[in-house]
């Protein structure tokens, strides 16, 4: 799946990318980085199709409807328990499906009739996770996921994204944490300046920059 040249105007006039080539690996987490406002979403929903664009360079993606898109945020009705909810997310791929609370993570069994509108930040953002990850598609996009969730909880969200690419999927996820990421599957892109600043392993990352972690990586690539 690859951008190729890709330059972008917001609605304001202010030019966010020039001529951005990007290949995303199938297979892996391909790592979108770069710091607040570089454009990181704004690529995740132009390659979902929430943003209506047409005649974009982008090569290879899969169509809109074997996509599955984590947008920052849960919006969800409140009035739905986490079973109800998790129960509709896989009913789209799967109409009256066989979905069982018991399928579930221990951590999500816990609160699984709790209504939605009474979970925490993190929590929210679990269910809709696992909803999302139990959708069969071919591309999975993340934004920021690990976002609000406990050290244990965030554990275990990186666990679920990975097991998608050891089935073969393909991950394209934001964040701004480092840790609990399996770095023998993960691409990384650094966005900076309107263009790609690097593209590689974390192995390479590290290396080019001289460094032996990768905060410490991406904080000397100065993105
Ligand atoms: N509809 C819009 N109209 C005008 N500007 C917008 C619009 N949507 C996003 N932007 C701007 O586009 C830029 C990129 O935003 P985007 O959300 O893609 O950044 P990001 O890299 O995901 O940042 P963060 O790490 O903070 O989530 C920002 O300057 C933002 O203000």
């Amino acid at each position: 799946m690859e951008i190729q040249n890709f330059s972008y105007q917001l609605p304001d006039g202010r030019q966010l990318f020039d001529q951005l080539s990007v290949t995303f690996d199938s297979g892996k987490i391909n790592l979108l980085l770069g710091v607040n406002g570089v454009g990181k979403t704004t690529l995740l929903d132009l390659i979902s199709g929430v943003s209506e664009q047409r005649n974009l360079p982008f090569v290879g993606f899969p169509p809109m409807g074997r996509i599955a898109y984590q947008m920052q945020g849960a919006p969800f009705t409140g009035t739905a328990t986490v079973s109800e909810a998790i129960g509709m997310m896989v009913d789209l791929d799967q109409p009256n499906g066989h979905f069982q609370e018991t399928q579930l993570p221990a951590s999500l069994q816990e609160i699984a009739h709790s209504h939605f509108r009474d979970l925490s930040g993190g929590q929210r953002r679990l269910v809709i996770l696992e909803g999302i990850c139990r959708l069969n598609r071919d591309l999975y996009l993340f934004d920021e996921p690990e976002s609000g969730l406990d050290v244990k909880v965030a554990v275990s969200a990186m666990e679920r994204i990975s097991r998608l690419t050891t089935q073969g999927k393909t991950v394209i996820m934001t964040t701004h944490q480092f840790h609990n990421l399996p770095t023998d599957r993960v691409k990384i892109q650094v966005l900076a300046k309107k263009h790609l600043a690097f593209c590689g392993t974390p192995s390479e990352l590290m290396a080019e920059t001289g460094t032996s972690s990768m905060e410490a990586a991406y904080l000397k690539m100065d993105a």
